[in-house]
């Protein structure tokens, strides 16, 4: 089984575990009563810089545990202070170690944008999203049918939230911006192999319109990528390892502003 299927069947059971808990009309309840999801698409698209998300990132299925992370909340503050645009926060618990309480901890201390990073097929988990105070759902592309994507982008954008759905090859942006997608993240990991490839988001960006919000996303290791992925044309950058495993997670969220920042970009972003 493709590593993809093997993390979204374990997914669907801990998500039966938690229909059974909590019923879908309990959780629109609780999404009514949280404030109301903040503008990403504003954060992500600054023709000034390169916004970064800093992501909450415990362990991976390619490289096992990366670090402890006991205060999920305390380094997204880091991330924050920092410069962070967005932070990005993994719930999934089986192959990443995260969980609905950590995007809780995280949404209760920053004021920019959370992303809820998992692997998202019902429509019931885009409620969880919101009702525990998302403002960005991940939606993966090689994982929805294409019918079920285009549901899911209108859920996620209906209830004031911003999708950002995930492509690694040429079909796949084509279905992202056929489903509607405002926001396209182009992954350099293959999701079926767990492969990195460094060229997927220069290959592929030129493919998505400029009204459309590029991301580039996973082995981005320091400011040099950041300022090679801004060369071509992304307008954030989605970084998760780099930053969990560094010593000081907010100068290097920092550094990596600063270099999405870099005077030497400005000839080559549209102003
Ligand atoms: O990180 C993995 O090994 C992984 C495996 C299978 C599905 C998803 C996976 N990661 C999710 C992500 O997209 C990354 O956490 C994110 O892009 C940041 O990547 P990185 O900076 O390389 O940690």
């Amino acid at each position: 089984m493709a590593v993809l299927d093997d993390i979204v069947a374990g997914v669907l059971e801990d998500l039966a575990e938690r229909k059974a808990r909590t019923p879908l009309d309990d959780l629109k309840e609780k999404a009514q009563r949280v404030p109301g999801a903040l503008d990403a698409v504003g954060r992500l698209k600054d023709p000034e810089a390169v916004a970064v998300i800093a992501e909450v990132k415990r362990s991976s299925p390619s490289k096992g545990s990366l670090a402890p992370i006991t205060d999920p909340a305390a380094l997204a503050v880091e991330y924050a202070r920092g410069g962070a645009a967005a932070i990005s926060v993994l719930t999934e618990q089986r192959r990443f170690s995260g969980s609905l309480a950590d995007l809780d901890d995280v949404r209760a201390r920053v004021d920019v944008p959370v992303l809820r990073k998992d692997f998202v097929v019902t429509p019931y988990q885009v409620w969880e999203a919101r009702a525990h105070g998302a403002d960005i759902v991940l939606l993966i592309v090689a994982a929805l049918e294409q019918t079920v994507l285009t549901s899911l982008i209108e859920r996620v954008h209906s209830l004031g939230m911003t999708a950002l759905v995930e492509a690694h090859d040429l079909e796949e942006v084509r279905r992202a911006l056929d489903a509607g997608a405002r926001v396209v993240g182009i992954n350099h990991r293959n999701l079926k192999t767990l492969e990195i490839d460094m060229t997927v988001f220069q290959r592929l960006a030129p493919y998505v319109p400029d009204d459309v919000v590029r991301i580039a996303e996973s082995g981005i290791g320091g400011p040099r990528d950041v300022m090679e992925m801004a060369r071509a044309g992304a307008d954030a950058v989605l970084v998760g390892e780099a930053l969990v495993t560094g010593e000081a997670p907010r100068a290097s969220v920092a550094d990596l502003v600063a270099a999405g920042a870099h005077p030497s970009l400005r000839s080559v972003r549209p102003s």
